[in-house]
């Protein structure tokens, strides 16, 4: 992965100093590594770094980042592993500018794919000045959580981790405790914080307990710029989206996808022409993805039309087409080819 820190400002500069602006956090038991009292001092300092999410496959990462930033830029989806890159959402705010590197679950590399998925996360981790380690309310803490408490710790001493209990709207209050209970157990944390992004519950509070973490330093980003992501890579990632609604268990693994033109229509100044291929590995996946007589991509053409239309705030004419790249998940020129 390229370096996800534009200016040079690297490793040497990560921690938060914690002295900005803090309030207490209702029901979590945060013990504040910089020693706040959850006084509030008014301050005229400006922050900006970086920051991820981390947790369990499905533990509301996207979501959450989605929430934060307040537009749709991650992808979010019910199957397990959808985020692959890195995409960062800015939170503009006037204290601070917060930028959200969304990484890909943690997960045992069975691939060359898994590996470098695995290598993205660690590169990350200590490229950013906190992270957020999201375990949802309605699961009990397992011994994926502790496998991924056991891997922070190798960098919680240099890049101080937030515990985050999200989707607390699923479960009573006392579970909600319960769980931030189970969770101080897995590790040390600089914080605690129960949030829902479903219901906004607590994401301001977890914005301010973020950037708390980050260092003194001028915006990085202009104003009103949600992601530096390309816009291809975003809107391959709503094809993709789009295309993992409702497939089977395995398909998601083995989906890959390129935009291969996106070029104005010629005397239209309002359309745009979309060209995309999405990749699977065997061809019994290719007609699970066609469905029958071509109706599941037709209606994956038209979710996903419908958000990169919204993305681009231009009508798009969506062109979809589905290949076979046998094993491109353990081919290093494939993956190459599609990004990774
Ligand atoms: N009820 C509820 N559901 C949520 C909340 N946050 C996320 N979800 C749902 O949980 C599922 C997983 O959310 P994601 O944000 O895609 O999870 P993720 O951690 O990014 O998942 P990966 O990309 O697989 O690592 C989706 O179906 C979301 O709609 C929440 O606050 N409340």
């Amino acid at each position: 992965m390229k370096s996800r820190i534009p200016d040079g400002r690297g490793s040497g500069v990560l921690g938060g100093t914690g002295r900005a602006v803090v309030r207490t956090v209702p029901g979590a038991p945060g013990r504040g590594r910089s020693g706040h009292n959850g006084s509030v001092t008014s301050s005229d300092v400006h922050r900006s770094g970086f920051a991820c999410f981390v947790g369990r496959p499905n533990a509301g990462k996207s979501t959450l980042t989605n929430r934060l930033v307040g537009s749709k830029v991650a992808i979010t989806s019910s199957k397990p592993q959808t985020t692959r890159h890195a995409i960062r959402g800015i939170v503009h705010r006037p204290d601070a500018q917060l930028i959200i590197v969304d990484t890909p679950g943690l997960h045992r590399p069975r691939t060359l794919l898994g590996k470098r998925l695995n290598d993205l996360v660690y590169e990350t981790w200590s490229e950013v000045d906190v992270v957020g380690f999201c375990v949802p309310a309605d699961q009990k803490v397992g011994p994926g959580d502790r496998f991924i408490a056991e891997q922070l710790k190798k960098v919680s001493r240099r890049t101080p981790v937030l515990g985050v209990v999200t989707k607390t709207d699923l479960v009573p209050k006392e579970q909600v405790a319960q769980q931030l209970l189970d969770l101080q157990q897995v590790m040390d944390f600089a914080d605690l914080v129960p949030v829902s992004a479903k219901d906004s519950y607590q994401v301001d509070v977890l914005s301010d307990l973020l950037v708390q973490q980050l260092p003194e330093g001028p915006q990085l980003y202009p104003d009103g710029e949600l992601t530096d992501e390309p816009e291809t890579t975003l809107i391959a990632e709503l094809i993709r989206e789009a295309a993992l609604e409702g497939v089977r268990d395995e398909l998601p693994h083995s989906l890959a996808v390129t935009i291969e033109e996106m070029i104005p229509r010629e005397d239209r100044d309002d359309l745009i022409d979309v060209h995309a291929v999405v990749y699977v590995e065997r061809s019994s996946q290719k007609s699970i993805v066609i469905g029958k007589g071509g109706e599941r991509l037709r209606a994956v053409g038209t979710q996903a039309r419908k958000h990169i239309q919204a993305l681009l705030g231009s009508k798009i004419y969506l062109d979809l087409h589905v290949k076979v790249a046998k094993d491109w998940q353990r081919d290093p020129r494939q993956l190459r080819k599609l990004g990774f």
